[in-house]
């Protein structure tokens, strides 16, 4: 419940009028001052039940008080009536505690101790005598405050049957006083207050500012607590529209609506976005795809159009691709074009340890979506929704979930104008319920970019952040071979980082072709420290690959040389295909091999074949590879002719070991032809690695200077 009783001063209505009433009435019953209060039986005195609460309430300015401050009324009380409190038997243990005295009180009235409240804040520390006895007496006034509390039924009966009891005691153990007060109230005798100064002895002409000195007390009090009372109103109310204002635009506002509601598991439903600012022009470097996804365009635009001549437009449509190829983007870009909403769900959404929860989260999104069509459904991960698994224990229900897929995909008529779009990375996984007719029977390849596609996409995202005019896209995309959509966009960011971190105002080609090594190779090692020795092994292996390169007329153009360590690797050189090469020859392969024995080559030349390395031997894996697959994949060998041979373990011994020997005779002369053109070549061989030693990275440029036997400009 809402209780703010601890914290903030609740609503009080004192009823002041008894109190000056008691001033002023000379009701002459008799007096019985109990010597013996017990703190217990005075508590009890007070029930709600006694309180008037339709008292007119008195304010300062009517009592013309209204500048007598609370201090001074310990001096007043001093003044007027010296003897009152000496010989006053007011037992000393109430004042054990006043925070568990108050607490108690509230506890068993229902309304806060004011005087308490009051005494423990500022009097009582004050005037630890004189008040405290005054406040002492005061708190057994029913002097009533309704706390906004916490009241339970039991307390209140057990009140309720103890009152008269209590009223009996009353008589005689309170102060004369209060029982005056509580014996007016039922229509009995009434003990004035003067009768009780008379008693002791206070001289006339002091009464009057005594008692008004007692007003003063009371109506500070309430002056302070209404001052608190209304700013808590006002607290109330403020907090009131808040929360109301807060619970409509939760269930107004559609992101929060679907947080909410997701939350009650079951329910769970999924809202549309609007794709207004994707568009087919955001997406680079798939054409067809595109292209294809267009008519899905203009049947969203127009369902009737289509569906007038009898015309049936797929259901559903298949994505198929690699990560980061743009499937998501394309679907969007879809709703985007035609500006109708796009409902997101991933497949893994629906995978659920328990029954009926994937699938009672189709049931919702194709609910939602079918109210808002025409509108477009993406299902990102099918596989993971709609893949051929068996049921196990990590995914009890998934057949369910299949099944109400299905059965949701074929509940609607096609010119509905919902059309459900799924992306997977491998649409052989899928359950091939699936790709029947009438469901995901339209699919749409969306692969990775060609150079082309890669130049496309590089310029897209290079035009998003500032870069030197000089930046070449197209030699990135040259260097970015089998790179996708996302891939290329983090490698632009990346150099976008890298150029803020070396303080440059623009973005330039060695920003770029530092984030692609990094992308391609791993981070620099520059921490690493490489012995002369080792470096200059390095040197003269990587000069040795280039200058095989260089002097090759099938080989890939160089693009880059390096001795900077990264990743695993010392070092490398970088070669750029003029083209995505969808065919290569076998001179081109040949020179491949060649290119990859440069390295060891090198090393035997320059220091001996006691001083070759290990660091050979990726390149051989590079080479070796190759001559196998001419041998046995590309029927590039004479010997064994234009003939396949997959699983060489199966094969006759003399097959497999015709096929060593091929290999082995191509690797052989791959490796003299390097020597050759080495040995041809010693001088720039030698002017390359030691320009490498200087100046650890070379480009394409930089490598023909020293090639050509120029001097290369001091950087
Ligand atoms: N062809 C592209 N043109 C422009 N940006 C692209 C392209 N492909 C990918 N991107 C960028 O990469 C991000 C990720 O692509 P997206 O999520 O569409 O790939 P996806 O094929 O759906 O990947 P996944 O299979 O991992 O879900 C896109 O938001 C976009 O910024
Ligand atoms: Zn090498």
């Amino acid at each position: 419940m809402f209780s703010l009783s601890s914290t903030v001063q609740p609503q009080v209505t004192v009823p002041l009028s008894h109190l000056i009433n008691a001033f002023h009435s000379p009701k002459t019953t008799p007096v019985s001052v109990s010597a013996s209060i017990s703190q217990n039986q005075h508590r009890d005195v007070v029930s709600e039940h006694e309180a008037p609460s339709n008292e007119p309430v008195l304010n300062l300015r009517d009592l013309g008080l209204s500048e007598l401050k609370i201090g001074q009324i310990d001096q007043l009380v001093d003044s007027l009536l010296p003897g009152f409190y000496k010989d006053k038997n007011v037992s000393s243990h109430w004042h054990t505690s006043h925070v568990s005295a108050q607490s108690f009180f509230e506890n068993k009235y229902g309304c806060l101790d004011i005087f308490s409240t009051l005494r423990s804040s500022c009097l009582y520390r004050q005037h630890s005598r004189t008040l405290k006895r005054i406040c002492s007496d005061l708190q057994y006034w029913p002097g009533f405050i309704q706390s906004r509390g916490f009241k339970t039924l039991k307390s209140r009966t057990r009140r309720l049957q103890s009152t008269s009891e209590r009223l009996a005691e009353t008589q005689h153990t309170a102060p004369s006083f209060v029982k005056g007060f509580l014996l007016r109230d039922r229509g009995s005798d009434v003990e004035s207050l003067d009768k009780l100064m008379k008693t002791k002895n206070i001289p006339e002409a002091h009464q009057d500012a005594f008692k008004t000195g007692f007003a003063e007390g009371f109506l500070k009090a309430q002056a302070l607590t209404q001052k608190t009372n209304d700013s808590l109103r006002r607290t109330r109310l403020i907090v009131f529209i808040l929360l109301v204002v807060g619970i409509y635009g939760l269930l107004k506002n559609p992101f929060l609506s679907v947080r909410f509601r997701t939350t009650t598991g079951l329910d769970s439903a999924v809202d549309p976005v609007q794709m207004k600012n994707v568009t087919f022009e955001h997406v680079k470097g798939v054409e067809e795809a595109k292209q294809e996804l267009q008519e899905v365009v203009e049947f969203l635009k127009n369902p009737q159009k289509f569906t007038v001549l009898g015309g049936k437009l797929p259901k559903g449509i298949l994505l198929v691709g690699p990560p980061g190829t743009g499937k998501t983007l394309l679907a969007r870009a879809v709703a985007g074009e035609a500006d109708v909403p796009f409902y997101y769900a991933s497949g893994s959404e629906f995978d659920e340890m328990f029954v009926g929860v994937g699938a009672s989260r189709i049931r919702n999104l194709f609910r939602e979506a079918k109210a808002n069509a025409p509108c477009v459904i993406f299902i990102d991960e099918l596989d993971s929704v709609g893949g051929k698994r068996i049921e196990s224990p990590m995914h009890p229900y998934s057949r369910q979930t299949i099944n109400q897929l299905l059965a949701e995909m074929d509940g609607f008529k096609p010119n509905e104008g919902v059309i459900i779009i799924g992306a997977t990375n491998f649409p052989e996984a899928l359950d091939n319920a699936l790709i029947r007719p009438g469901r995901f029977d339209m699919q749409v390849t969306v692969p990775r970019p060609d150079v082309k596609g890669r130049t496309e996409i590089l310029k897209w995202y290079l035009n998003k952040i500032k870069f030197d005019q000089s930046v070449d896209p197209e030699i990135i995309a040259r260097g970015t071979v089998g790179f996708s959509g996302a891939e290329l966009e983090n490698l632009v960011n990346q150099a976008a980082l890298k150029a803020a971190v070396d303080g440059k105002e623009m973005v330039t080609m060695k920003e770029l072709e530092f984030s692609k090594d990094k992308i391609l190779m791993g981070p620099e090692r520059r921490s690493v420290e490489i012995d002369n020795k080792n470096k200059t092994i390095t040197a003269y292996h990587e000069s040795g690959h280039a200058i095989i390169a260089y002097y090759t007329k099938d080989a890939m153009p160089i693009n880059k040389a390096t001795i900077m360590p990264r990743g695993p690797t010392l070092g490398h050189v970088s070669l750029l295909p003029e083209n995505d090469r969808w065919n290569e020859t076998r001179a081109q392969l040949l020179a491949q091999m060649d290119v990859s024995m440069g390295g060891r080559v090198a090393e035997e030349l320059i220091f001996g074949s006691d001083h070759i390395t290990t660091g050979a031997s990726s390149d051989f894996d590079n080479a070796t590879k190759i001559a196998k697959r001419m041998v046995t994949k590309f029927g590039m060998s004479e010997k064994l002719g234009v003939m396949t041979y997959s699983d060489t373990g199966k094969l006759s011994p003399e097959t497999q070991s015709a096929i060593e020997q091929e290999i082995r005779i191509l690797l052989r002369d791959s490796y003299e032809r390097a020597k050759h053109i080495l040995k041809t070549h010693a001088k720039e061989h030698k002017n390359l690695a030691e320009a490498l030693l200087t100046y650890e990275t070379l480009d394409a440029k930089e490598i023909q200077i020293v090639l050509e036997g120029k001097k290369l400009e001091v950087r």
